[in-house]
């Protein structure tokens, strides 16, 4: 099966990074994962004075909007760093909040892919030809979160041996 999740507000609605589950990542607290990747993209570049006021954006679309002004300067590698730096932010979101990381679980492994009507690079797109990187970070955490559990239980019953 098939899961597309896009809004907040829409079913699997806690897979965009736009849900209000706070991260504790590199030493501060990210209200979402949308204000943390947003911010991230002027680490080291001149306009780097834009990063305490994406943290403290009131919404995650006000991160975006301000993440995604075409005339500041974002850093050199952003292209390279990217999925990357959302993997990682993913990841910690879904370690933190135990009540998405089950909704997650309970997916098993169905396809997961975000909706976006616009963006070919994170979402599927309008047309559905995208290339779901969002979608495919997300399959991973759980096959990541899934290999963790099974760790946890093996040492458990090792110890209790
Ligand atoms: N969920 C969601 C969006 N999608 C998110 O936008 C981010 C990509 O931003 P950028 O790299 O700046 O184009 C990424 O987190 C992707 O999942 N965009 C929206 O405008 N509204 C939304 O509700």
């Amino acid at each position: 099966m098939t899961i597309y999740f896009y809004k907040v507000w829409q079913p699997y609605g806690c897979f965009s990074n736009f849900s209000p589950h706070g991260i504790y990542i590199q030493g501060s607290y990210w209200p979402t994962v949308e204000h943390y990747y947003q911010a991230q993209k002027f680490v080291g570049s001149i306009d780097a004075v834009i990063i305490p006021i994406i943290h403290t954006a009131e919404t995650p679309e006000e991160a975006a909007a301000l993440g995604r002004c075409s005339t500041r300067q974002l850093r050199s590698d952003w292209e390279l760093v990217k999925t990357q730096v959302m993997r990682e932010a993913v990841l910690k979101k879904f370690l933190t909040h135990a009540e998405i990381r089950e909704i997650l679980l309970t997916t098993g492994d169905d396809l997961l892919v975000e909706n976006s009507p616009t963006d070919y690079f994170w979402g599927c797109g309008a047309r559905k030809t995208g290339q779901n990187h969002l979608g495919k970070i997300l399959m991973s955490v759980r096959e990541e979160i899934r290999q963790l559990r099974l760790s946890a239980v093996i040492s458990a019953e090792v110890l209790s041996e």
